[in-house]
């Protein structure tokens, strides 16, 4: 049987990481800054914590200052507001990150609107958003931009005229992914949960972005031969036999999906890691847009 050839997202987000943190010396060589990343995790999941824990190191490892505040899970909203506000105050914080989801007593749109929209190296706040949506310089969400990247190095120019079909409608995923996908001149469906013949839909994408957090519900026969399939999901499900260890899955039907597919993602190791490369990117983006340098010259 055919078989798709993997994107290995691994090594891109290394060779992503390793970029950034020769920029991140060019910076503190030339012009004595070190970018600083502000992370803040409310509560104690356990997911959450393994995850902030990657973001810490990999800082670190680029040259970066990584700053952690953990907050306990009974926060107020006003609390959290009142950090944020000292992070945008900080001028040796250029990245805040709060790491979502929050507790229910918080309103996660409230306090993402309260960061600056230089320092939201998660690209959440609607002027980042509506920035992408226009055409402007933004900071642009990590994980729908490592996917672009990953896009990228596999099809080179030949996006322009695609139909690219993105499962999901999040303002952190599907919404960005679109615009980005339109920037390179792909012809966009933004496909969800009430789509009408949804596996008919995608059998007619060139691209295939899923992004439902539903494990493995994108099946192999979704999939037109020779498409290249993004598989954004990151789900834990139980041991397959007892006493086995978690297993991770996509929200794509991986075996069934290679075997039709020209390029795929795998979970792990497609488009996570370059989720956290990205934040890093981002980071130094914020930090040379503040002081008016130019990124590309370092
Ligand atoms: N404000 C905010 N921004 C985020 O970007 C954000 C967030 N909140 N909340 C949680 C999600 C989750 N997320 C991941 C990033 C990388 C991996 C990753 O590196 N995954 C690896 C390994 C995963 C593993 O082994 O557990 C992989 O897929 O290969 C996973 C998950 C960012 N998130």
């Amino acid at each position: 049987m055919a078989s798709a050839e993997l994107i290995d997202g691994k090594a891109v987000a290394a060779d992503l990481r390793s970029a950034t943190a020769a920029r991140v010396g060019g910076l503190y060589a030339r012009h004595g800054i070190r970018p600083g990343l502000a992370v803040v995790l409310v509560g104690e999941d356990p997911a959450s914590q393994v995850y902030v824990r990657n973001k810490h190191r990999q800082t670190e490892a680029a040259g970066m200052r990584s700053l952690e505040h953990k907050l306990p899970a009974d926060t107020s909203e006003a609390a959290l507001l009142d950090l944020v506000a000292q992070l945008n105050a900080d001028p040796e914080v250029d990245g805040i990150l709060v790491q979502l989801p929050l507790p229910r007593q918080i309103d996660a749109q409230k306090v993402i609107e309260a960061i600056d929209p230089a320092k939201d190296v998660d690209g959440f706040h609607p002027v980042n958003a509506g920035r992408l949506a226009t055409g402007q310089p933004a900071l642009v969400p990590c994980t729908p931009l490592g996917c672009l990247m990953l896009l990228d190095r596999t099809l080179g120019q030949n996006m322009a005229g695609r139909h690219a079909v993105v499962i999901g409608r999040s303002n952190i995923v599907g919404k960005p992914m679109g615009q980005l996908l339109l920037g390179r001149d792909c012809t966009v469906t933004i496909a969800h949960s009430r789509t009408k013949d949804l596996p008919e839909m995608v059998r007619t994408a060139d691209i295939v972005v899923a992004a439902v957090g539903r494990p493995e519900m994108v099946r192999g026969f979704w999939i037109k031969p020779g498409a290249t399939v993004i598989d954004v999901g990151i789900n834990r499900l139980p041991p397959a036999t007892e006493g086995g260890k978690d297993r991770l899955v996509g929200d794509v039907a991986f075996d069934e999906a290679k075997a039709v597919a020209a390029h795929i993602t795998p979970v792990p190791g497609g488009v996570g890691p370059m989720t956290i490369a990205c934040l890093l990117s981002n980071t130094l983006q914020a930090a040379c847009a503040r002081r008016g340098i130019d990124m590309t010259q370092l």
